[in-house]
């Protein structure tokens, strides 16, 4: 087998093989640069060799052509290829570096402070959507966009203002901005910690309206003290490292945090109770879900030392707000110090905001010019690359894939949709299956071969050519439970190469008549097979035939009496139709018995010229399959 290709050429082999043209879908500058050189024309045809020089001089033409007319090419998430810049909503005030990088990808177009209504009357026009906190992408969004939106960039950590639900039923990918703003969050934690501790915020303002009140703003001090982090992720573990250095004694509650880095920090992991009740300080760093929605509220402030104080720099929901008024005015809470609110901005007469113990900023948590610039990019980079068709390393709503795995797997990503896409075209009237089965044989360790991309693929293949919805790798799951559609999956380990992540890729349907009854195996099941060889994906099985075909243009199945002559039959029958016919392999189970015949053709034969090839003496079925 040949080095399997770089994600270049496989998006460039996809790119080729796809038929699918959208004059409304995203550009990909990048490829075109990389493809319309000549390094890229030998790429081109170490990936499909069975491109001649002529005709890759003529696909490279052509994408200079587009280049020179700023017109570009590319294959979406949706796979679709793509022929314009695509227009990408910029809804909040997003790093200069960022928009920089959008803006040579696609038309940028910022417009902050939109209403719902204002954003839902934009959304169809637009192909990528970035927001930061301050707005709300709900299932209207999802809605008015009509299918365009492709991706919803959060420039920033926290997804609760983005409807994850309605996002992955409309195939939007969201996709977020995880690592670049952690530090100005944990730095601002430490400040509005410290601040607090000793009357900053309130003495200030008693300075500015003329007072000088010494006694009044005596503080507590923090060494010594025991902090409760309370979310032992990114920002909680930088907050604990600098609380450290405060001389403070840190503790941490998070029920999914690994151990071994509590311990590297020389903090204490404890559970919720032991956390909150022996806490002097609690700093809040979990996200709002539905689980900690108002986890902090008038139970667990009575279970609190009197007289705790607490910061929160993750979100205001996480606090029953009212509860919190209540603690601070029995003392309970003696202060508390606030960045995030339920509803953002608080109502002017918020009796929390406006309590003399409390200490608030306006959502400053990621606002440091070094923050926003990382966020931006990161963002930005992430946005691209998802309407490149790449997939994301920081996806919230479908498989994240590192890029080494993903570039790895790029040849069987392409494989696994099209032997879907077979087996569901064999299925008598194609709707009421039930039941699938993807068997993947590896040399690979079950641990060291992720399948949730290749299943997506398979289940891609299988829905799309029986719906009128587009599937991708975010909806694919959806879009197979919405259809009743229960796919599983089984490991074969096989004692080959672990040098390639996966031999073949089977699928089977069961439970169903086929329209070729010769892929049937013998349990009954339909039964597709497929390989990667030279970096191409081959069909290698049909039920229990083996055949050798690359899977590219359209096939042509026959099962035929074992007989010489066949294959020069049926290829002039196609050719006297003007079909041009770009491969032909016979595969049989026993010489003289029966063969399956398998024919590439770059056209659809018409009715006619399919009825012919059904006359011809020996042939006992045959199928016209789209790829
Ligand atoms: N104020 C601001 O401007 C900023 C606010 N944030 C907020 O901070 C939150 C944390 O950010 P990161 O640390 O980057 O995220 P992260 O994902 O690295 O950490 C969150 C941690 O919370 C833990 N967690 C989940 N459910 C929990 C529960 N019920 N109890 C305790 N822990 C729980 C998770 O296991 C995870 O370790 C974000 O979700 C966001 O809402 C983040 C950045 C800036
Ligand atoms: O990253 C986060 O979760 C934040 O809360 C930052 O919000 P912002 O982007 O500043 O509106």
């Amino acid at each position: 087998m040949a080095s399997i290709p770089s994600p270049h050429t496989a998006r460039l082999n996809s790119l080729l093989s796809s038929s699918s043209v959208n004059h409304n879908k995203p550009s990909n500058l990048s490829f075109l640069h990389a493809s319309s050189n000549p390094s890229s024309i030998k790429l081109l045809h170490s990936v499909s060799p069975s491109i001649s020089s002529s005709s890759t001089t003529v696909i490279c033409n052509v994408l200079k052509t587009v280049e020179s007319a700023d017109i570009s090419l590319s294959r979406d998430l949706h796979g679709v290829v793509s022929t314009s810049k695509p227009t990408i909503l910029v809804s909040e005030k997003l790093g200069e570096a960022g928009l920089d990088l959008l803006k040579s990808f696609g038309n940028v177009d910022c417009s902050y402070d939109l209403s719902p209504q204002d954003l839902c009357a934009k959304i169809s026009l637009c192909d990528a959507l970035i927001v930061r906190s301050g707005t709300k992408v709900t299932r209207d969004v999802f809605e008015a966009a009509q299918g365009r939106l492709k991706v919803v960039g959060r420039a920033g950590v926290g997804i609760d203002n983005v409807d994850l639900q309605a996002a992955t039923e409309f195939g939007c990918l969201v996709v977020n901005a995880p690592t670049a703003n952690t530090i100005a969050a944990a730095e601002h934690g430490i400040a509005l910690l410290t601040s607090m501790a000793r009357n900053v915020a309130q003495s200030d303002a008693s300075m500015k309206a003329g007072k000088w009140l010494r006694s009044k703003y005596v503080g507590v001090s923090l060494v010594g003290k025991t902090l409760a982090i309370m979310g032992f992720g990114k920002v909680g573990s930088e907050v604990a490292r600098r609380a450290k250095g405060l001389g403070m004694h840190v503790i941490a509650h998070d029920p999914y945090a690994p151990a071994d880095r509590a311990r590297a920090i020389g903090v204490d992991l404890v559970s919720f109770e032991q956390a909150i009740s022996t806490a002097d300080f609690i700093s809040l760093h979990m996200p709002l879900t539905p689980a900690t929605n108002k986890v902090f509220n008038d139970d667990t402030f009575a279970k609190m030392k009197n007289g705790v104080r607490l910061i929160n720099v993750a979100r205001g929901g996480v606090i029953d707000e009212d509860a919190l008024v209540r603690a601070l005015d029995s003392g309970i809470v003696a202060q508390a110090a606030l960045d995030v609110f339920t509803v953002e901005p608080p109502p002017k007469d918020s009796k929390l905001v406006q309590h003399e113990n409390v200490t608030v900023t306006p959502h400053l948590g990621a606002s440091t010019k070094e923050a926003q610039e990382g966020v931006a990019i990161e963002i930005a980079e992430a946005v691209v690359g998802a309407l490149n068709g790449e997939l994301s390393a920081t996806a919230v709503n479908a498989p994240m894939v590192p890029p080494e795995v993903l570039s790895e797997l790029a040849p069987y990503v392409v494989l696994a949709e099209k032997v879907g896409r077979l087996a569901v075209q064999l299925v008598t009237g194609g709707s009421g299956i039930q039941s699938v089965k993807v068997v993947y044989k590896s040399a690979r360790d079950p641990d060291s071969l992720d399948t949730r991309l290749l299943r997506a693929m398979v289940t891609k293949g299988i829905i799309e050519p029986i719906s009128d919805t587009i599937i991708n790798l975010v909806n694919a799951d959806f879009s197979a439970k919405q259809k009743g559609l229960r796919i599983s999956e089984e490991r074969i380990i096989v004692d080959s190469s672990p040098e390639y992540p996966v031999e073949s890729i089977q699928v089977q349907i069961s439970n169903v008549q086929s329209r070729f009854a010769s892929a049937l195996s013998e349990n009954g099941n339909i039964s597709i097979e497929g390989r990667v060889k030279y970096g191409v994906p081959h069909l290698t099985r049909v039920g229990p035939f083996s055949v050798d075909v690359s899977l590219e243009g359209n096939l042509i199945l026959c099962k035929q009496v074992d007989q010489p002559g066949m294959i020069g039959k049926v290829g002039n029958i196609l050719g006297e139709s003007n079909v041009n016919v770009s491969f032909m392999s016979v595969g049989r189970t026993v010489k003289g018995k029966q063969a399956i015949m398998a024919i590439g053709v770059d056209e659809e034969p018409d009715k006619d010229t399919q009825k012919k090839i059904g006359e011809v003496s020996a042939v006992e079925e045959f199928v016209f399959l789209k790829l």
